[in-house]
């Protein structure tokens, strides 16, 4: 993933703000933390990875390739993950859910479904294939969500505060199966301990990168300007 002098800017009611203002990074490490105080351009940056958010100036690639023109190129390769799992879950069950997934992968829709019952067996979520997404629990939730989306083999994963609904249990849960994956992770996190298990954090305040480094001393970092 690389960020070159990016910019980001939103028009509101009173004229046009800046989200994001001159972020540069090339990020290569597996794991990779995005920290700050609430609205200080988290989510905004992790955003811009597939597509979501667009920079005013500057470029961002995903594999060499650019986001901007490429864009469903990326999409494809780029899987995303929020913290609330229900702006994700669309389908009525969670078998279907995950099938929908596989569309591209499997044509007939009976090796869709046996595809997505194998997805969530290997996320220990067979019990509740056939149960209605509405009727699982938080913890379940956030794991089927996970599951459809690693289930079309992204390259990269950004998972924005993907454990902040989560009981400690749950939370610790998707945080290991998180840093268990091959694919590369950017993580938006307030979770300053998760945080500090990544190879590099980068510390975003007031649409800035302020302090890039060592996960472990950027949160040190962080903790001691609290
Ligand atoms: N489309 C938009 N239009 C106007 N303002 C926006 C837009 N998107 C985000 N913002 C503002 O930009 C700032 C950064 O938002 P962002 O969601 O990136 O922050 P964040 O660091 O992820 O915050 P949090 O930790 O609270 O989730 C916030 O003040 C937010 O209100």
């Amino acid at each position: 993933m690389e960020f070159d002098d990016v910019t980001v800017r939103a028009v509101t009611a009173d004229g046009d703000r800046t989200l994001l203002a001159g972020v540069s990074a090339v990020l290569t490490e597996s794991r990779v933390a995005l920290i700050g105080p609430n609205g200080s351009g988290k989510s905004t940056l992790a955003r811009l990875v597939n597509g979501l958010v667009e920079p005013a100036e500057g470029r961002v690639r995903v594999d060499g390739i650019d986001v901007t023109e490429h864009a469903a190129q990326v999409r494809r390769r780029v899987g995303f993950v929020f913290s609330d799992p229900a702006a994700q879950l669309v389908m009525p069950t969670a078998a279907e859910d995950v099938a929908l997934s596989l569309r591209t992968r499997h044509r007939s829709s009976k090796d869709r479904r046996a595809a997505a019952l194998a997805v969530l067996e290997s996320y220990g979520l067979t019990e509740v294939a056939d149960r209605s997404v509405h009727s699982l629990s938080g913890g379940q939730r956030q794991l089927l969500a996970l599951a459809g989306v690693l289930a079309t083999d992204p390259s990269v994963l950004v998972a924005d505060e993907p454990t902040t609904l989560l009981d400690l249990r749950n939370s610790r849960r998707i945080g290991q199966l998180l840093f268990g994956l091959p694919q590369q992770l950017l993580l938006v996190t307030h979770d300053l301990e998760l945080a500090a298990q990544c190879d590099r954090a980068l510390l975003v305040e007031d649409g800035r990168v302020v302090a890039d480094g060592p996960a472990d001393s950027v949160v040190d970092h962080y903790r001691a300007l609290a």
